[in-house]
Formats: C-alpha cells, structure tokens, sequence
C-alpha cells in the first residue's frame, strides 16, 4: 500500500480510536533506537521459504485451522498474528514469522523465538511499556510504525497484527495468502485475550471495532494488491 493511501486511513483511525499520533510516535521511535543499536534489521532478515503464505489469525476458527494446515502443509511460509502463536505450539509447529505488538501470550512468543521464528514487532502509543519490558528477551526481529516510517522502522501498512501480516506478505513479494483463524465478528478467542478465563467471549466495542477495520483492509488488498487470497 502506497504511503500517502495508508496514512488517509491512518487518519481515519486516529479519529475513530482517539489514539494520539505522538504517542505512537513516542513509541516508534523507542523501538527505532532499539533496532538501530541491534543492527537495523530489515525485511530481507525474515525467514521466508515459499511465496505461498498462510496467516494465522486468532478468531473462533483457528484451531480447527491449525488442524486442518497440518493435513495439507507443503511448502508454504507460516506467518502468525500475535496470539495466534500459542495455537501454533500447542500442534508443534513453529511458525517463520510472527507479527505482534506484544500483547498475545508473550511466554508463547518468546519460545517460538527461541526456537526460530522471526518477530515483526510492531510499536503503538499503548505498548511502549511492552517494548521496554521485552525487547531485551527478544532476538531475529524488525519493527513496524502505523505513522511515517524512517531508519530502522518499517509500515507495510494494515492496522492490527493480522491484516498487517497481509500487507507483510505482500511486501515479502507473496503470490498466494490463505486466510486461517480470521473471522472477524464479535466473538474473541482465549488466543487473542490471554487472561479471559474462557475459550470464547464476546468483543468489546473498540475490539468490535479493531476488527471492522481488520476486515476493510483485508478487502482493500484483495481489490488493489497484487496476491492471491484464499479464505479457509
Ligand atoms: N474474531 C477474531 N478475534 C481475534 N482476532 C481476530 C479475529 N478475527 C481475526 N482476527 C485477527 O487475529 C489477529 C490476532 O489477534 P490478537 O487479538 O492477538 O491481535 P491484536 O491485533 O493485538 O488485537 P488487540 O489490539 O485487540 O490486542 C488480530 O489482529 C486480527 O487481525
Ligand atoms: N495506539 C494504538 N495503536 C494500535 C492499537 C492500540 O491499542 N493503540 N492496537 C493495535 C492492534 O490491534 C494496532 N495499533
Ligand atoms: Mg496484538
């Protein structure tokens, strides 16, 4: 997505949300220092074997999903949204990628860190304490901002973990993106809310609404972007 067209829906965004842009910023550029001491990593440090893509999102499907990639598998780079991990693990399998802003289950993160994947970590007004807390933990990662990026911090544009795992792909020059465990809707799984207690839960209204916009993007790309998407 061209810069100038993501930062009209980045506008949009800020409104709906009333987030501040300058603590998004604050926050891009805690994590633009932080990359800039470890090396500046870019995009071309991911891990990517195939340009089929599957994106784990974590919505009511995803373990059925999960389940039914394990039948099918082949060649394919596995990229995860944040708290889509912790499904991934619990069937043994790593995923190349995972896409975060530190809020899914971070212990779950870390190991599948350790054990290879590679993280885009992404940095917004209301994670700087996350990024302070688990940058030092992290290794083999890039950072993203929703504002301008500059340095050692990227936007492929999109808005939460899983549709900016879409815009990934595509930067990653992806031919083909199936869609698993992204339902959208009003229902949250224990995978995207971590301390919920339950396997399901209704979405609260910003959630609702996280995910409208996760929804419109995804419809964005599949009009004006380049890949393939296939929805499971
Ligand atoms: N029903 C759903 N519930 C949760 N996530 C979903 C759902 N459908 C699709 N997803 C995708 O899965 C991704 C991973 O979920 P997760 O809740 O961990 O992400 P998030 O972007 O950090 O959201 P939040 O800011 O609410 O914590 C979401 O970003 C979203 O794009
Ligand atoms: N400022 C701010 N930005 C975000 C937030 C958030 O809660 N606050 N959540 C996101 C993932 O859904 C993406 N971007
Ligand atoms: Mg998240």
């Amino acid at each position: 997505m061209e810069m100038e067209v993501w930062l009209e829906w980045y506008g949009r965004i800020l409104d709906d949300f009333g987030f501040s842009r300058k603590a998004d910023e604050e926050s891009a550029s805690y994590l633009e220092s932080f990359l800039r001491e470890h090396g500046c990593p870019g995009p071309e440090s991911l891990t990517v074997p195939s340009l089929d893509f599957i994106v784990f999102g974590a919505g009511p499907s995803l373990r059925k999903h999960v389940k039914r990639f394990k039948e099918v598998r082949g060649n394919v780079t596995i990229v995860a949204a944040d708290g889509a991990t912790t499904a991934l693990l619990e069937e043994g399998l790593i995923p190349h990628i995972i896409v975060t802003d530190l809020d899914g289950r971070m212990e779950d993160i870390i190991e599948a860190n350790r054990r290879g994947a590679s993280l885009v970590v992404h940095a917004h007004g209301n994670n700087l304490e996350a990024l302070r807390k688990y940058l030092p933990r992290l290794q083999n990662l890039i950072g993203t901002t929703q504002s301008v990026p500059y340095g050692c911090i990227y936007n492929f544009g999109g808005f939460t973990d899983g549709d900016r795992a879409v815009f990934l792909a595509e930067a990653l020059g992806a031919e083909t993106v199936v869609l698993a465990g992204m339902d959208f809707g009003e229902v949250v799984t224990r995978y995207s809310r971590p301390d919920m207690g339950s396997e399901t839960g209704r979405a609260d209204p910003v959630k609702r609404l996280k995910l409208e916009y996760a929804e419109r993007l995804i419809e964005w790309i599949e009009r004006n972007g380049r890949i393939q998407i296939e929805k499971w």
